[in-house]
């Protein structure tokens, strides 16, 4: 690299755990297990980057001091182990997103991301476009994602639309944290994308479609529980060992499929992350439901006839 270079920012790339927020079991915020769910994540699951108050961490559940309090708390306990503190700042409202990008930024996370607004829903790209950019603006030098996740906020815009030409709006614009399933607009973004953009894909069980087109890292819930097992499809990946890729990928497929048939949503989710890790997350906040106890110990089952020890 030349001496002149400007100082080296971090691509993301590998694994990010969607992290869970911990709840104490009367639903207020459980801080206490947030140093042994990081420590969790780089020692047993070799997961080195986290992404909080997402869909995982139930972000729109939250108030905004609980996104604040639990921030400060997770770039706390991450100093000197975690690669990168990713935080989600999208909310219904432009002034609390801002307040929110201000914040992450004084305390010093690695980047922010935004999903779009969903009650009242951006009619374009550009109306979406303009919402990023404002909230951008009040952390300029703070790296910034866009967060596509079309299935849950009902916003039919391309990503490949929003991104067109979004440097130019958002100087500090770094990548697309890509939760859809239409692998042409994903493929469209890495086509698009900069030397300085990570695009990251976040539908955990075709994750391998999206390195064949190109993606630099994977943003997800599973990776919580079976980070140590996908970070061997990407060096599988890496390697070009479809076959052995491909048989973790199905793995993964085949735990979700099953979890799926007995209702996989985030209260499941949360619940077989407890079981599993033994960690003491709680239960979600409502609406979302709390597992049934049998449901998440039959899907713990599958989990350890699927996957051995790492
Ligand atoms: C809707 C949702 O939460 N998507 C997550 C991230 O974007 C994924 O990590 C999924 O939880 C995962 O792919 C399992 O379906
Ligand atoms: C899964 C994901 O990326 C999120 O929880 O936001």
């Amino acid at each position: 690299m030349s001496i002149m270079a400007p100082a080296a920012e971090k691509n993301v790339t590998g694994l990010v755990a969607a992290t869970f927020t911990p709840f104490t079991p009367e639903g207020e915020l459980n801080l206490s297990e947030i140093g042994p769910y990081i420590d969790y994540l780089t020692e047993k699951q070799g997961v080195n980057s986290i992404f909080v108050n997402g869909t995982t961490g139930e972000s729109m559940s939250l108030s905004v001091p609980e996104r604040k309090i639990l921030v400060e708390e997770w770039c706390q306990k991450a100093k000197g182990k975690m690669d990168q503190v990713i935080v989600h700042v999208g909310c219904m409202s432009l002034k609390d997103s801002q307040e929110l990008a201000r914040h992450a930024g004084q305390i010093g996370a690695d980047g922010i991301a935004v999903i779009s607004p969903s009650f009242f829903k951006p009619s374009t790209a550009n109306a979406l476009r303009m919402f990023l950019q404002e909230v951008a603006s009040v952390a300029p030098t703070l790296p910034f994602y866009y967060y596509h996740i079309p299935a849950v906020t009902g916003v039919n815009v391309t990503a490949r639309d929003v991104v067109e030409g979004i440097e130019k709006l958002i100087p500090s614009f770094r990548g697309v944290k890509f939760s859809g399933s239409d692998l042409m607009d994903f493929g469209q973004c890495i086509s698009y994308s900069r030397p300085c953009w990570s695009i990251l894909y976040g539908i955990d069980e075709q994750l391998l479609a999206a390195l064949a087109l190109g993606a630099h890292g994977a943003v997800g819930s599973t990776y919580n529980y079976v980070g140590c097992h996908i970070n061997r499809l990407l060096s599988d990946f890496e390697k070009g060992d479809l076959i052995q890729a491909r048989k973790i990928q199905f793995k993964l497929q085949e735990l979700l499929l099953f979890a799926t048939k007995l209702g996989f949503d985030l209260g499941v989710n949360k619940q077989l992350m407890n079981e599993v890790s033994g960690l003491n997350l709680g239960p979600p906040r409502l609406p979302v439901m709390p597992c049934p106890p049998d449901h998440a110990l039959s899907i713990a089952q599958k989990y350890y006839s699927i996957f051995s020890e790492c």
